[in-house]
């Protein structure tokens, strides 16, 4: 029988009485020499981070075994030593936030696992700049006719400064913007966007008192509210060294390398400067923005839900190589397609092991050979673990018979 013993690390003796399937630890008898003091006061109730009682190298070890399973699962020997990559505290620069009015004010933080939310009153993953604006934020929040109950707050730290979305139960009206936009000029925030609670719901601007703007590899773009951006700059620029040094330096004249997901072209214009790209991108405001910042790169770019449409196998097979970069549920039914394509290099940047398992498998089953592995931790203290892996499909000779 499965017990989960919250909090509790490989190699510790505990004493515990049970509650349905949970020890509830009444002692430690042995403790971990991986164990360390949780740096946060909110540790183990605040659901952000599940890991602060495990020493850095030893989360990473464990980051690292979810990657490797995943892969050996799928049916691969890893291909030598792994690179790692781990982003520093207080890099995190995009969190989405809950929101509850409660009698004693703004609650604004993370959801305690499976409750309510818990005050961020600290947080050492948060970027301090970030942090400051939540605790001016909440007085404003308070004060929002249009959070009635619940809602939720977005926040993107830009290179123009914190970009914020809210989401309430009903629309601002007259007298909230007015307080949103006041707060904004206050507080040096660009743009807040606001978008309805139900999920789907499209954003529209609150107030716009400076441009926004945002570079990616480069090149500037202006991301619109619900964009994706990767969580820590470091992160970012460790996926994309990983995914350039899984190319070759230069594609052959003529030929394309097509990437899936490609968001608002973190990954795009990097791949661009060795050779021409097809981006292909679901979220049609940022295929727009990614398409507005590539005048004059050779981008292509393509709106299109690729779980509804895939790119057929035969449509790809004169790529030079493929790159995907999908959601957490995995690149679904684009996947089959890049499998049955014989392009000879693919390579996944992937945020969840258990679709990087289903996705690598398809690629072994259709002869593809494992050829490198970077490891990215972005989440630092949490379970949620980012990977590169670069597959090369071995060529297949043919034997021409000449008369
Ligand atoms: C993990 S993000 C990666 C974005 C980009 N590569 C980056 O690094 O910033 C995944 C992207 O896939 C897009 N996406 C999600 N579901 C999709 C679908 N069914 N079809 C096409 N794109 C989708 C999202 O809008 C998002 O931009």
């Amino acid at each position: 029988m499965t017990l989960f013993a919250p909090f509790t690390l490989p190699g510790e003796t505990v004493l515990y009485s049970r509650s349905g399937d949970r020890a509830v630890i009444e002692q430690r008898l042995r403790e971990s020499p991986d164990r360390v003091r949780p740096p946060c006061g909110l540790f183990a109730r605040c659901g952000g981070c599940a890991l602060q009682h495990l020493a850095v190298d030893a989360t990473a070890s464990f980051k690292r075994h979810l990657v490797e399973s995943a892969l050996r699962d799928a049916g691969y020997e890893l291909p030598g030593p792994i690179a790692e990559h781990t982003s520093p505290p207080y890099a995190r620069r995009r969190m989405d936030l809950a929101l509850r009015r409660s009698r004693d004010g703004m609650l604004v933080g993370l959801h305690q696992r499976g409750g309510d939310v818990v005050d961020m009153t600290e947080c050492h993953v948060l970027h301090p700049r970030l942090f400051r604006l939540i605790e001016d934020a909440r007085p404003v929040l308070m004060r929002l006719s249009a959070l009635r109950g619940t809602g939720s707050l977005l926040v993107n730290l830009l290179e123009t400064g914190p970009d914020l979305l809210l989401s309430t139960d009903e629309a601002p009206g007259t007298a909230d913007r007015a307080r949103l936009a006041e707060f904004a000029r206050a507080a040096g925030v660009p743009r807040i966007a606001w978008r309805p609670l139900k999920p789907g719901g499209t954003p529209e601007i609150v107030c716009a008192i400076e441009p926004v703007r945002h570079t990616l590899s480069g090149v500037a773009v202006v991301p619109p509210p619900d964009a994706f951006l990767q969580a820590t700059l470091e992160g970012e620029a460790a996926i994309v060294a990983a995914v350039l040094d899984a190319m070759p330096q230069a594609w052959p004249r003529g030929a394309r390398v097509v990437e899936f997901f490609a968001g608002c072209g973190t990954l795009t214009f990097a791949l661009a400067r060795r050779g021409r790209v097809l981006a292909v991108e679901g979220h049609q405001a940022s295929a727009l923005c990614l398409r507005s910042a590539a005048g004059g790169l050779p981008i292509e770019v393509l709106n299109r839900d690729l779980n509804r449409q895939p790119i057929l196998a035969a449509d790809l097979g004169r790529a030079s190589a493929i790159v995907l970069d999908p959601p957490y549920a995995g690149s679904g039914a684009q996947m089959q397609e890049v499998a049955r394509s014989g392009v000879e290099r693919v390579v996944m940047v992937s945020c969840n092991p258990k679709a990087l398992r289903r996705d690598a498998e398809m690629l072994h089953k259709a002869g593809y050979a494992l050829e490198r592995v970077t490891v990215v931790d972005q989440f630092l203290w949490s379970v949620q673990v980012e990977s590169v892996a670069a597959f090369v499909r071995p060529r297949v000779r043919r034997h021409v018979k000449h008369r």
